[in-house]
């Protein structure tokens, strides 16, 4: 079975990601969650980094705040694609050292960034490409989008 591995730079980044957990297992995908740090735990990195996809995973979807280097580093490792969530951490500079420091990537290492927090985004972005190769999950996801559409018509009904 297809699995998503969602990882963290810290614990205190868990109430952000428990967003991509739980929609992810909202579409009965099976998700590793674990917490990595580029710069506290680098032999653990390096570790995730180069093994993942033979564990399984299939996409990486990787928070962190502040530095955030995480996201940038299991990219350069593992050939898996990665989604990276900025995570506005309590010292951070209103979560821009975040976004930056995941979005601005070198030419040949991509990271899917998101939206400050977005980590909900990010598990529907994960759900939708293991969906392409996975009729099951596609047809889940056609659901949800029907889900949303039907939410904002009936929003409208009562105005
Ligand atoms: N950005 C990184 C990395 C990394 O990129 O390797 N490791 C931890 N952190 C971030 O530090 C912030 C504060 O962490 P603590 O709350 O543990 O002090 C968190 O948002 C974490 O993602």
């Amino acid at each position: 079975m297809s699995k998503v591995g969602v990882i963290m730079g810290s614990k205190s980044d868990l109430p952000v990601m428990q967003d991509a957990i739980d929609i992810l297992k909202g579409f009965d995908i099976e998700v590793e969650v674990d917490i990595v740090s580029a710069h506290r735990t680098p032999d653990k990195l390096f570790d995730y980094g180069k093994n993942a996809h033979a564990r399984g995973i299939k996409v990486i979807v990787a928070g962190a705040g502040g530095a955030a280097h995480l996201p940038g580093m299991v990219a350069s490792l593992s050939p898996l694609p990665v989604i990276g969530v900025p995570v506005k951490s309590s010292n951070s500079i209103d979560g821009w050292d975040s976004i930056l420091s995941i979005l601005q990537m070198p030419g040949g290492v991509p990271v899917a960034t998101v939206a400050l927090n977005g980590a909900k985004n990010a598990g529907i972005l994960a759900a939708q490409i293991l969906g392409s190769s996975d009729k099951c999950i596609l047809d889940k996801i056609q659901i949800y989008k029907e889900g949303l559409k039907t939410k904002v018509i009936d929003s409208a009904k009562d105005l």
